[in-house]
């Protein structure tokens, strides 16, 4: 079943005064993968992907920007909250203070009754002990109604801490973005489930004809493991083969 969002006749959650700055004019690409999302005035939940550099910043933005209610915008790390904000006073006529940052080093809160908080996984489904100002910040991360759940880098994100992050989080609508839908896990069936369908996918190549983003040229470079990685890989019981693999010193020397 497909979660929509009835955001213009959310009378409950408060409005967020929100536009794209005419400056933002979204390319076809991304026009079309906004359209997968929004249809009958409703938001649909699921998954836009789009290579690296063609524009998820400006999608989500966008996205945000069309719901007008709080948007909760979680990234892989502090500099990637950064940047997302940034994006947001870029693409956006959002209010200074109705946007703010919430990592180790920012603990910004948004004045009124709506606004965009930009935070990491990680922030937001810590289990241990946090700050009195943290544990303010949380609380009400918990009990607000999120028009938008905005997820970036979906397909590095493991499932448990998506669950971990749902079970703290209300939203109406989650978009996940990502550049591929690849995981080195093989659970890429699991992100359907938990933030729903992939809505749109841009054919890469035909972003390059069309001069949006850089030629790709791919290389596949085989390398043996060392033998010490070899003989610990082997050993069936090793929990660790993954961490083996990506950390084969090989790989780095090539
Ligand atoms: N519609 C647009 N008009 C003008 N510039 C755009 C548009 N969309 C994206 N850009 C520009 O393209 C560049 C890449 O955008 P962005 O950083 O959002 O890409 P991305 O898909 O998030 O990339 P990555 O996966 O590497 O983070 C930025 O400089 C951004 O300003």
């Amino acid at each position: 079943m497909l979660e929509e969002y009835d955001f213009r006749n959310d009378t409950v959650n408060p409005d967020l005064d929100m536009e794209l700055k005419p400056q933002a004019q979204p390319r076809p690409y991304q026009e079309k993968s906004l359209s997968k999302m929004f249809g009958n005035g409703r938001a649909r939940s699921g998954i836009i992907v789009l290579p690296c550099g063609a524009g998820k910043s400006l999608v989500g933005v966008s996205a945000a920007c069309r719901i007008k209610k709080s948007c909760l915008c979680l990234a892989t790390n502090a500099v990637s909250v950064d940047q997302w904000a940034f994006q947001f006073k870029l693409w956006s006529t959002i209010r200074e203070d109705h946007i703010c940052r919430f990592t180790s080093d920012s603990k910004e809160r948004f004045r009124g009754n709506a606004g965009v908080v930009v935070t990491t996984y990680n922030m937001v489904a810590f289990g241990g002990k946090r700050s009195e100002e943290s544990e303010k910040i949380i609380e009400e991360i918990r009990n607000r109604e999120w028009g938008l759940l905005l997820m970036d880098e979906v397909h590095v994100v493991p499932a448990h801490m998506f669950r971990k992050v749902f079970s703290i989080t209300k939203s109406h609508c989650k978009l996940g973005l990502t550049a591929t839908l690849v995981r080195e896990d093989e659970r890429i069936t699991d992100l359907t489930f938990l933030i729903g369908p992939k809505l749109y996918e841009a054919n890469w190549i035909d972003l390059v004809k069309g001069g949006f983003i850089a030629n790709v040229q791919c290389a596949e470079v085989w390398c043996p493991m060392t033998k010490k990685f070899f003989a610990e890989y082997l050993k069936k019981e090793n929990k660790k083969r993954q961490a083996l693999y990506v950390m084969n010193p090989n790989k780095f020397r090539a």
